[in-house]
């Protein structure tokens, strides 16, 4: 039973790290992002609301995210842990998700921070943003959404800290190297078994 959330800039790389850990836990990696896209792929009611605030680069409003993510961690497969990524990323939704957990007598395992010079996030991006061409990877978005972070989620990792489930990750280098890093940090803490899968 692992539940885990990932925080860090836009472009630390924590969609890549969530779909690797998720897999070597065995654990669902929930990216409120890849959510809400998928939403506005499919052209659904979510996905209309949500489509200007994401172009914008600026956050979708809590109410909508916090009711996504509470229907999403009442699914059969987010019982028996889950990884989150992308969420929360306001305080609003950090008192949503500890009220939801609370409720169902669970707590966060480990809250893994991906660290990332701002400037290296946005070369990541704009790579990124040639390779995938996603709608909120221009340069002045993508710089928004990095304002938006320090502004309303960075502020969150001192909360975290505070409650002592905070591990911090250098987010650079080789993308095998940083999940190794964070598979040992959560095995030193004791958060994840000795011999679970290291990668
Ligand atoms: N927890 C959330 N609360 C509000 N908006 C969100 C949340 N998660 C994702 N979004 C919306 O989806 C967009 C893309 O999110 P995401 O894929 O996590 O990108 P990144 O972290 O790389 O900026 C955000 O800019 C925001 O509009």
């Amino acid at each position: 039973m692992t539940r885990l959330l990932l925080i860090g800039p836009p472009g630390a790389g924590k969609g890549t790290q969530a779909a690797r850990l998720a897999e070597i836990y065995g654990i669902p990696a929930i990216s409120t992002g890849d959510i809400f896209r998928s939403n506005v792929k499919n052209g659904t009611e979510l996905g209309t609301k949500a489509k200007a605030f994401m172009d914008a680069g600026d956050n979708v409003p809590d109410s909508l995210t916090n009711e996504l993510i509470r229907d999403r961690l009442e699914d059969a497969d987010a019982q028996d842990g889950f990884l989150l990524d992308g969420y929360p990323r306001t305080t609003d939704q950090v008192r949503e998700l500890d009220a939801f957990l609370a409720s169902h007598g669970a707590a966060l395992d480990s809250v893994v921070e991906l660290e990332a010079d701002p400037e290296v996030v946005v070369a990541r991006l704009r790579k990124r943003a040639l390779e995938q061409g996603r709608s909120d990877d221009t340069e002045a978005v993508v710089r928004h959404r990095l304002e938006v972070y320090s502004e309303q989620t960075a502020p969150l990792i001192n909360v975290y800290a505070t409650r002592e489930v905070l591990v911090t990750i250098d987010a650079l280098g080789e993308i095998d190297a940083v999940t190794a890093r964070i598979t040992e940090a959560l095995v030193e803490r004791g958060i994840v078994a000795a011999d679970a899968p290291s990668r």
